[in-house]
């Protein structure tokens, strides 16, 4: 049987809806920021999520020197952000768009994000193009937006909170 290929992969993958998150750090290598869809929890004690960066990413050193990230996820009222963080863009702008607190890490945090984790990266494993990040949780923060972002079928999409 023989391995499937990218496209294909790729394909199925498109068929997996995922929340849209903007990763960020800042320290001695700088600021930086990337859109991210491969974010996910690993464990709750402790707590600790995974991000995959990919290695060829113009952030990816950034990321590295740091050792710091916040998890930025998105709300339905922010997807302009994941485009432009997506890249193609310079830094200053990517940053101009959006307002931003900093975390206990020095990280910056979005304001008005569903939920912000602050973290520092506590394990790095590299498996084919990328880097998985797996990050140790030191502070959150989430905020009541009416309306979720989901990435599905290459394209956006609002969801909307169960009213209570
Ligand atoms: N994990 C990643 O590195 C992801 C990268 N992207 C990048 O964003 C752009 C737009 O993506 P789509 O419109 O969704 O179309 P696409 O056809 O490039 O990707 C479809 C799906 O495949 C997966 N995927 C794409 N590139 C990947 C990669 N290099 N490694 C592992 N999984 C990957 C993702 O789940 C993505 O939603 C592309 O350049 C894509 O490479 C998007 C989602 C995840
Ligand atoms: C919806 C979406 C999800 C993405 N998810 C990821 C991801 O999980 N990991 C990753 O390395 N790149 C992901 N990318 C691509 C990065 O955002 C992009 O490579 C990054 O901004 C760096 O671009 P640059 O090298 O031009 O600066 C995603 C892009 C989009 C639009």
């Amino acid at each position: 049987m023989s391995i499937p290929d990218k496209q294909s992969f790729r394909d199925a993958m498109a068929c997996i809806g995922a929340a849209v998150n903007i990763i960020t750090t800042d320290g001695p290598a700088g600021q930086a920021g990337f859109t991210a869809s491969a974010v996910c929890s690993v464990t709750d004690s402790p707590p600790t999520l995974l991000v995959c960066l990919n290695r060829g990413a113009s952030v990816w050193p950034v990321f590295s020197e740091n050792g710091t990230l916040c998890v930025n996820t998105l709300s339905g009222e922010q997807q302009s952000l994941s485009t432009l963080f997506g890249g193609k863009t310079s830094m200053a702008e990517r940053f101009a768009a959006a307002r931003w607190q900093t975390g206990e890490t020095g990280c910056p945090r979005l304001e008005e994000a569903l939920a912000s984790f602050d973290c520092r990266i506590s394990q790095v494993v590299s498996v084919g193009t990328h880097d998985i990040l797996f990050c140790d949780i030191v502070s959150l923060t989430c905020h009541p937006a009416p309306h979720g972002l989901v990435w599905f079928d290459r394209g956006y999409h609002a969801l909307m909170r169960p009213a209570c």
